[in-house]
């Protein structure tokens, strides 16, 4: 019996473009400036330090906005990138540059499965931060208490197995009892390979390779009976 659903957020409750096409343009126009104003604050500064090591040599400050501005383009999943994105976006939810995006039908099962007593958590590359925020500024309004976790790749990588066996153990439920929502078949093969129950969201005609999946074009269409 499912009892927790673990869900993903770019191409499975939120549009692949809003990620693309918006956050992460605008994240791309502000590092430099954000990065310029902001290298003294303490978590910034560590931020920065994270993504010097990562690089594995020692950066000028302009330099590591430069590559973080690199990763923004090549989107590589590193934590101190994803933490600083959040921290730009807060001012674009903040400003009314744009609200979070989530499918109608995302928000409405969500909500339906929440009243049923299943516990919603969510698993993206986007900070536990930025996660919060896309949910908190809804066109539906506040959907974040929805949630009862948020995990980000501070956990691990997403695409793999022990990132799910440490999600499973901090919710307190056995794998096999938590439905694993993505559109990415590495995260997955990764989940499945921890025990969890998976579902593969193919919106608007993604991925049309045979899949060894479940999948569902939409949130109306996943089983959660078994
Ligand atoms: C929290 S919204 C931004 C998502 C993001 O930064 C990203 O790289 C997409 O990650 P996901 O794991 O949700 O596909
Ligand atoms: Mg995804």
């Amino acid at each position: 019996m499912i009892r927790a659903i673990l869900t993903d957020i770019e191409g499975t409750t939120s549009s692949i473009s809003f990620v693309k096409d918006v956050l992460f343009p605008y994240s791309r126009e502000r590092m430099m400036s954000f990065v310029a104003h902001h290298a003294a604050d303490p978590d910034v500064a560590k931020l920065l330090h994270e993504a010097r090591t990562l690089c594995g040599m020692e950066l000028s400050t302009e330099a590591v906005a430069e590559q973080l501005i690199r990763w923004i383009d090549e989107d590589r999943k590193a934590p101190p990138l994803k933490a600083l994105q959040g921290m730009i976006w807060e001012d674009g939810y903040r400003n009314g540059d744009y609200c979070g995006h989530i499918y109608e039908d995302a928000m409405r099962k969500l909500k339906e499965w929440k009243a049923q007593g299943i516990d919603l958590y969510v698993f993206s590359s986007g900070s536990v931060h930025a996660q919060k925020l896309l949910f908190g500024h809804t066109e539906y309004g506040d959907l974040t208490p929805l949630f009862s976790g948020y995990f980000d790749t501070r956990i691990g990588p997403k695409q793999e197995e022990a990132s799910y066996r440490t999600i499973a153990r901090q919710i307190g439920l056995p794998p096999a009892s938590i439905l694993f929502l993505s559109d990415i078949v590495g995260e997955l093969d990764a989940a499945k390979s921890a025990g969890f129950l998976t579902c593969q969201l193919v919106r608007e005609g993604t991925d049309l390779d045979p899949s060894a999946y479940n999948r569902a074009a939409n949130f109306d269409t996943i089983s959660i009976s078994s």
